[in-house]
């Protein structure tokens, strides 16, 4: 039986296709799927990948073949950062991470528990706003990326570990380490030509990048296991972590590797999606005056209130959700998703997909596929108004920017009360207008694996 593979754009030798896919992936991407197909396959170097760019593929491989392709690929920067890919999103399919990903479900980031940090998001926001505040009182362009990183890093040191002291290291760390995994790395697509690390430095900087986060997790945990001081009677998701270790009682082992691993991926992954967010939300609001207005009307319908909005009175504003779902669907922060891996040899839409193939989920793409979204590149938040049910949890194939299936992500209840608590109350209590002098906002996005606005985005309060 001769296989029957997926169309490939035409490929040089050695290097395959990735000469083709440029800094801005999703883009590029995007432009060879609609010469070749939504389902393609690209050599990059000596790895073969199939990329999915229309919501029907997406729902064969995310939902009818979820069991296939519910893997990851091992990479080197994950496996040196991570402990081996020892946290949840990079653990291969298997035991671990099923006790892992429930952990997250019921314990860490459980409905529950996220309800409980309504009071410490309220007061990150509080400082959100009094920083914006002072910036209103001398006229000044705030930049709020800036104010947007501090919060998102700052909710999250809260919640994991008490007196958080080292916060510039771990920003630094975060901000280093994000471009760090989809950096170019020879050995991923070239395992014969691991002798070249010498000249691109990949492991040494690496390395040097782990040892500072081991020193940093060691310093959390021990601050941890000497226990609590000055009455503190908190728990911390670092406690949770801990105590589960101690008593092996999740149900599984898990070392005091595994419990950094978890660290690294709560402190990263729990910040930077997220600030994306909030930026890329309030910029598309600036861009597009006619739904901060209507925004606006919704959120000030509350009247006059002491301080900030609380999570109780945004409790019921769909515009509101609307904004965050359309700033979503046009910049998912993970715009490939997360990669994939088949386990086995499938067939896909009738191609022969082999075991070990990694997959690339465009979501970017799927989000703007103008078969199923009109005017796709238009911002237009009243899409998700009325009748539209879409949510955020994978259902519905054409708007998957938290992924779908097995592998969905499983902070995305923490993510949406964290962006909706901070921009209802900018919005509130201020009016934003350019810069003097600037004209219109640069909405490019930058290069890497995580689609942040190319520019930080400075704003004054009025
Ligand atoms: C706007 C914010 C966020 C976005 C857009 C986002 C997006 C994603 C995506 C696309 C995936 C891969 C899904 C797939 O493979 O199908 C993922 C996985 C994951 N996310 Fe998020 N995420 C966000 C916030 C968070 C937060 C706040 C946390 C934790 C504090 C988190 C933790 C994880 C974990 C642990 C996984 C791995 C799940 C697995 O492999 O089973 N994410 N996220």
């Amino acid at each position: 039986h001769k296989s029957n593979l997926p169309p490939s754009p035409p490929s040089l030798p050695f290097i395959g296709n990735l000469h083709q896919v440029g800094l801005v992936s999703q883009q590029s991407l995007n432009a060879l799927s609609r010469k070749h197909g939504p389902l393609m396959l690209l050599h990059l170097g000596l790895v073969p990948t199939i990329i999915v760019s229309s919501p029907e593929v997406a729902e064969e491989v995310m939902r009818k073949q979820d069991d296939v392709f519910a893997s990851r690929p091992s990479t080197k920067a994950w496996n040196l950062l991570l402990y081996g890919s020892r946290n949840v999103g990079f653990a291969p399919y298997g035991k671990y991470w099923k006790q892992a990903k429930r952990l997250y479900i019921t314990h860490l980031l459980g409905p529950m528990k996220v309800k409980s940090f309504d009071q410490m998001r309220e007061v990150e926001v509080l400082a959100a706003v009094e920083k914006i505040q002072h910036a209103h009182k001398c006229s000044n362009p705030i930049d709020l990326s800036e104010v947007f990183s501090s919060y998102t890093l700052d909710i999250i040191c809260r919640i994991v570990s008490k007196n958080f002291s080292k916060k510039h290291l771990l920003r630094e760390l975060i901000e280093e380490g994000t471009p760090l995994f989809s950096e170019f790395n020879f050995e991923d697509y070239f395992p014969i030509l691991q002798c070249l690390d010498i000249f691109t430095g990949f492991n040494s900087k690496v390395n040097k990048m782990f040892n500072q986060w081991d020193e940093l997790l060691d310093e959390v945990i021990q601050q941890h296991i000497n226990g609590p001081v000055d009455g503190e009677k908190d728990e911390h998701l670092v406690d949770m972590l801990l105590t589960l270790q101690a008593n092996n009682s999740g149900g599984f082992e898990l070392t005091k590797d595994h419990v950094k691993a978890i660290l690294i991926e709560l402190f990263a992954g729990g910040s930077h999606t997220t600030f994306i967010t909030i930026e890329w939300a309030m910029a598309e609001l600036v861009h597009n005056q006619k739904a901060m207005k209507k925004l606006q009307q919704e959120i000030r319908q509350i009247g006059h209130v002491q301080h900030i909005l609380t999570n109780k009175d945004i409790k019921e504003m769909p515009y509101l959700t609307s904004v965050i779902k359309e700033t979503l669907r046009l910049h998912p922060p993970a715009p490939l998703l997360v990669p994939r891996e088949s386990m086995h040899d499938t067939n896909v839409k009738g191609y022969d997909i082999p075991k070990g193939t990694k997959v690339l989920i465009n979501a970017w793409s799927i989000n703007r596929d103008p078969n199923y979204w009109e005017n796709p590149d238009e911002f237009s938040p009243e899409r998700f108004m009325g009748n539209n049910n879409m949510d955020f949890w994978g259902n519905n194939f054409e708007f998957i920017p938290f992924g779908a299936g097995k592998r969905l992500c499983p902070g995305i209840n923490f993510a949406q009360s964290n962006i909706e608590l901070i921009l209802a109350n900018i919005l509130y209590h201020f009016d934003w207008e350019l810069p003097r002098g600037e004209v219109s906002l640069d909405m490019s996005e930058a290069a890497g694996l995580s689609a942040r606005r190319a520019q930080n985005l400075r704003l004054i309060p009025r």
